[in-house]
């Protein structure tokens, strides 16, 4: 587990991406299959609507002791005084979130071409998403396929917590942390599962067992 970032199961959820229960039932059923760290993403919503879903997924959030970060939107990670915000190559950069917010809230930040290890918005951002490991139908706008390969170059060129996301589950979990992530990010495996918290769990013993085995 990364000092910095001690959360190994991070759930990113939208209304859409959940199937089989509202997202405040995936939310709640996830924490309780071990999910540490939850990420409200809505590409769709404005920023009100935003703001208002994110209000009723902070009490949630809060009421177990897990931190909650806005994807993409800064009003709304304010409004809700989030732990964190993510953002990609698209979106407000590091520098200008960190002149404005706190500097102890925390930024991820998504990692799509090696040459941006080198750079200042990668030396601001807190955490570092791997994006993506694998391709996935969830979000298809993406760059580089990482795979394995891909982690093990980023976590020799970078002390950054690395979350490892695109396509995570139970079966490649283990191989991911293995290979150097020190989180696993998960939207449809989880959000699309009919018991989110039994699919938690699998990947979080997964992430665990692996970890067991390194003590
Ligand atoms: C943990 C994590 N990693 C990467 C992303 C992707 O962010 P971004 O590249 O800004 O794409 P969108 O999610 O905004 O479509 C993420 N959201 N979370
Ligand atoms: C939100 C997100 N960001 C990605 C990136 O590559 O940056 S992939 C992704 C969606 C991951 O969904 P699933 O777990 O269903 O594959
Ligand atoms: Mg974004």
């Amino acid at each position: 587990m990364h000092p910095d970032f001690p959360y190994q199961l991070y759930l990113v959820i939208s209304e859409e991406s959940s199937v089989h229960h509202s997202l405040l039932k995936v939310a709640e059923m996830a924490i309780e299959g071990g999910v540490d760290i939850i990420q409200l993403r809505e590409k769709n919503l404005n920023t009100s609507d935003f703001i208002k879903k994110a209000e009723k997924l902070k009490k949630l959030t809060d009421r177990y002791n897990i931190p909650l970060i806005i994807n993409d939107n800064l009003e709304v990670a304010n409004a809700v005084d989030a732990f964190g915000i993510h953002v990609g190559n698209s979106d407000t950069p590091p520098s200008e979130i960190q002149q404005i917010w706190n500097h102890n809230k925390a930024i991820g930040y998504s990692i799509e071409y090696l040459e941006q290890l080198e750079t200042e918005q990668t030396k601001i951002a807190n955490h570092l998403g791997i994006s993506p490991v694998y391709s996935t139908s969830t979000k298809t706008n993406t760059v580089t396929e990482w795979g394995i390969e891909g982690i093990k170059k980023i976590r020799n060129l970078t002390k950054k917590p690395l979350v490892a996301i695109g396509r995570m589950n139970a079966s490649n979990a283990a191989e991911v942390i293995k290979a150097g992530a020190d989180c696993i990010a998960v939207v449809s495996a989880i959000c699309a599962a009919n018991d989110p918290k039994e699919a938690a769990k699998e990947i979080k013993n997964q992430i665990q067992n692996h970890q067991n085995e390194n003590i």
